[in-house]
């Protein structure tokens, strides 16, 4: 925090650390009711632990997060003196710590409400979707920021969701229908992105959309097949799937799609560009500070560019198209062959027995992960290889879902059936010889 304080002062511009950059690009994209509260709620928690000493506009003394006025001195907090309002009876620290609590205590329970008309109108959904008054099943689009989860959905859909090649273009989640090549009609949902070290604070914020996820019938779990570290992506998904509480069962039905096949690298890696000057900071003077994560250190241009735009609530990711040989792709005859596998999700015997469907998902796909970045994506299950922006494999991707649903379908009507034939046997009591025995008298 010190360091961050230092060059936001040499350089007199506000300086974000990961964290901070994070909540910030949320904030910018924030566009419904909901996603508002949501990032109000995730600043407002990393406002409480950074308030330092500030001098505002005024000439006084007060806390605040720094960037907000001249930073003063973090010394004095919660001590007397200037640091007392007169006749509060509480510190200028403990004043703003309460309207901090007060604010996010009000954005808790308007999150609660929105949580509750989100579940009604998912009960809604469920019960009356179908044309045939059916409900319809829900298809949760997951996966790590940028993966290429809104296309995919708007391809699916033949709808128009917002997707840009910048980090959290999606920030709430938006349902969109489509129809499967049975004739079912299933729901869409796209949600926000995953991210590596998930900043507390967002997680929080972001429970009311992390529902429809756990709530779905079945997942989706969109990769971003060009991104150099695509196995830690998988595996952080994995994680807040398992996090936010998703089933074993939902892990072990879920269908991988393996997007962006038309390309070996597009845009510049999530991570590496939050955390390329993290590498940068422990070149830098000052070395051996830890509590410094993004955006301070070296700054190059594409940060700086970036830094700009977060200060005008503009925040872009670069990215450069021009790797995409669209041409090339045109070119081949038949895209459709070999774009559907269907590996088991463990094979067995291979690996020493891991405790968790990410364990196992992930030792399956590691243990592939040779130098060819392609096949260190066979054999790790149920998958279905795609070019969302092309079109490329969505029939077979809709034939998958289409098979795992009635499956499911069919699991359910057979449960059904066993609970309902149970309940219906007539009770008698027992009756055993003893029974029937006079007791002595
Ligand atoms: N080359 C290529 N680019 C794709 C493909 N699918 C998506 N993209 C691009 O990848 C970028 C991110 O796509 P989005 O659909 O916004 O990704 P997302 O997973 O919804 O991202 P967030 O909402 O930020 O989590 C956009 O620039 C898309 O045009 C694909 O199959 N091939
Ligand atoms: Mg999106």
């Amino acid at each position: 925090m010190l360091l961050l304080r230092a060059f936001q002062r040499a350089w007199d511009k506000p300086v974000l650390d990961r964290v901070g950059l994070i909540i910030e690009i949320f904030n910018a994209h924030a566009f419904t009711k909901e996603a508002k509260l949501q990032a109000e709620l995730a600043a407002l928690s990393y406002k409480k632990t950074r308030l330092v000493r500030v001098r505002g506009p005024s000439g006084r003394y007060t806390f605040g997060a720094y960037g907000e006025a001249e930073v003063v001195s973090a010394r004095g907090r919660g001590s007397g003196g200037q640091g007392f309002m007169s006749g509060a009876g509480e510190t200028e620290l403990q004043l703003q710590r309460r309207r901090i609590l007060e604010r996010r205590n009000y954005l808790l329970s308007q999150i609660e409400e929105v949580r509750r008309t989100r579940a009604l109108q998912r009960a809604s959904r469920k019960r009356h979707g179908g044309s045939s008054g059916q409900g319809l099943a829900t298809v949760a689009v997951v996966g790590y920021t940028n993966a290429g989860k809104s296309t995919l959905v708007s391809k699916l859909s033949d709808s128009d969701l917002y997707s840009d090649c910048r980090l959290f273009a999606t920030v709430d989640p938006k349902v969109r229908s489509a129809v499967l090549p049975s004739g079912k009609k299933v729901l869409l949902s796209d949600t926000v992105g995953f991210i590596s070290d998930l900043p507390v604070q967002l997680v929080e914020a972001f429970h009311a959309t992390l529902e429809e996820v756990v709530e779905a019938d079945l997942l989706v779990h969109v990769v971003d097949s060009s991104a150099p570290n695509l196995n830690e992506h998988r595996t952080t998904v994995l994680q807040v799937l398992q996090q936010i509480g998703v089933s074993e069962e939902k892990l072990q039905n879920m269908i991988e799609v393996w997007n962006k096949i038309d390309v070996d690298e597009e845009c510049m890696d999530v991570d590496e560009y939050l955390d390329e000057d993290e590498e940068a900071d422990e070149h830098s003077s000052f070395n051996g500070e830890d509590d410094v994560k993004g955006y301070a250190g070296s700054i190059s241009s594409a940060e700086n560019e970036a830094i700009k735009e977060v200060d005008n609530h503009n925040v872009t990711f670069v990215c450069d198209q021009s790797s995409i040989d669209y041409g090339a792709m045109e070119e081949k005859d038949d895209y459709s062959d070999g774009w559907l596998y269907e590996d088991n999700l463990v094979n067995e015997g291979d690996f020493s027995s891991p405790s968790t469907v990410a364990d196992q998902q992930n030792e399956s796909f590691n243990k592939e992960n040779v130098v060819e970045k392609d096949s260190s994506l066979e054999h790790s299950g149920p998958h279905v290889k795609t070019s969302a922006i092309m079109g490329v494999g969505l029939q077979e991707l809709l034939e998958l879902v289409d098979k795992k649903l009635s499956v499911q379908d069919e699991k359910l009507k057979t449960a059904q059936v066993v609970e309902r034939s149970i309940f219906e046997r007539k009770w008698r009591p027992f009756r055993s010889r003893e029974s029937s025995i006079d007791v002595e008298q």
